[in-house]
């Protein structure tokens, strides 16, 4: 396992109904599809073969239709759902192999859950409800509203302490649910569409005061959206599932640039690519380059992994000359003349 690992599924399925076990086993020796497997044991699977890492300070979005597997996948992290075969490791620990106490400290300790509804407790001020893990930990009243004033601040929602969850609107609800999850500092944030039931502007909002929260606490987070606007917009990589299956894992440029399959390539064809598409996926290589006279390559550099195709036509249509790209170390490695940008917008490899 990485080194950073926090997260590993190595070959998980679930497969629900009473039959399971030996729906498995026939699965494993005749590669049944979810069909066959249904008619022949009344067994449905929730998801197939799945395995993945996530790295520290992550934000691993999973991505499907309805009914692809995301729910199921990330319950097995906690372990809300046992799989049928697979081995699951959270911080290298084996979850598979925790009584029951260490399961729940685990739960307590290292994960924080968010869903879409949050389900907050409706008696209890917004103070108190964040500060409810904290409680049920035993943690003193002090320390208690001092955590919570920290997680609320931290979600903008400072001055609402004394409110009651039915005072406040969804989003606001929302970020207290954020809150609570956060009260108890865990390693680990599961987040199953948590602001899927939000309105778009409001939505995005939360988007990105997740991500800035994100990057300041350097949480690793699962993060199950059906919505790819999404994925790409707070992801550091995204798995995209389909009938349970793990069908890509990649970063939003990959995916969008690389879809694995058709139901990746319909889900992607809508995305603009203008901020997700870097030079270095698109430039020619310098050796491959027929170049004239390097002299005539006029255009200040640009650095091939934080140059986007936006910016490449703003210094394109304000020159001829073709553009240079640059490695980190600042070396020439590539160039994108108007042909190759065209190309890199249309979505074809250079
Ligand atoms: N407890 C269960 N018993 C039987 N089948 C289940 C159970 N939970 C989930 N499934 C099935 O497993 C498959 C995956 O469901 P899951 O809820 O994980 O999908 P999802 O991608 O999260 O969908 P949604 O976006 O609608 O929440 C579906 O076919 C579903 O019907």
């Amino acid at each position: 396992m990485n080194d950073d690992a926090v997260i590993r599924l190595d070959g998980v399925w679930k497969v629900f109904g009473e039959r399971a076990e030996e729906a498995m086993e026939a699965i494993q020796q005749r590669n049944l599809s979810k069909a066959e497997v249904l008619g022949e044991f009344g067994c449905v699977i929730g998801i197939a073969d799945c395995s993945f890492e996530v790295q520290k300070g992550e934000i691993f979005c999973v991505m499907g239709l309805s009914g692809s597997g995301k729910s199921t996948m990330v319950r097995h992290i906690n372990r809300l759902i046992e799989p049928t075969a697979g081995d699951i490791q959270v911080l290298g620990r084996d979850v598979l192999a925790l009584n029951a106490e260490e399961l729940r400290e685990m739960r307590a300790v290292n994960l924080g859950m968010v869903f879409q509804h949050m389900a907050l407790l409706p008696h209890r001020t917004v103070r108190d409800n964040v500060a409810f893990p904290l409680q049920i930990r035993g943690e003193s009243k002090s320390r208690r509203w001092e955590v919570s004033q920290r997680c609320l601040e931290r979600v903008d929602l400072q001055g609402y302490e004394d409110r009651f969850p039915r005072e406040l609107s969804g989003g606001m609800q929302q970020r207290v649910g954020l809150a609570r999850a956060l009260a108890s500092d865990p390693d680990v944030l599961l987040m199953d569409e948590p602001f899927s039931a939000l309105d778009p502007l409001i939505r995005r909002q939360l988007q990105d005061q997740f991500m800035a929260l994100s990057a300041e606490l350097g949480k690793t987070t699962v993060f199950i959206t059906h919505d790819l606007d999404e994925a790409i917009r707070i992801g550091t990589r995204i798995a995209i599932m389909k009938d349970g299956r793990i069908v890509q894992i990649g970063t939003p440029e990959e995916i969008v640039t690389e879809p694995a399959d058709d139901y990746v390539r319909d889900f992607v064809e809508g995305i603009s690519k203008l901020k997700l598409v870097f030079a270095h996926s698109i430039m020619v290589p310098l050796a491959e380059y027929q170049a004239k006279d390097w002299e005539d390559l006029a255009v200040s550099p640009r650095a091939a992994h934080s140059t986007d195709l936006d910016t490449l036509i703003d210094i394109s249509t304000a020159t001829e000359q073709p553009i240079v790209i640059t490695s980190d170390d600042g070396m020439d490695v590539g160039v994108i003349d108007k042909p190759t940008l065209l190309k890199g917008i249309q979505g074809g490899k250079a």
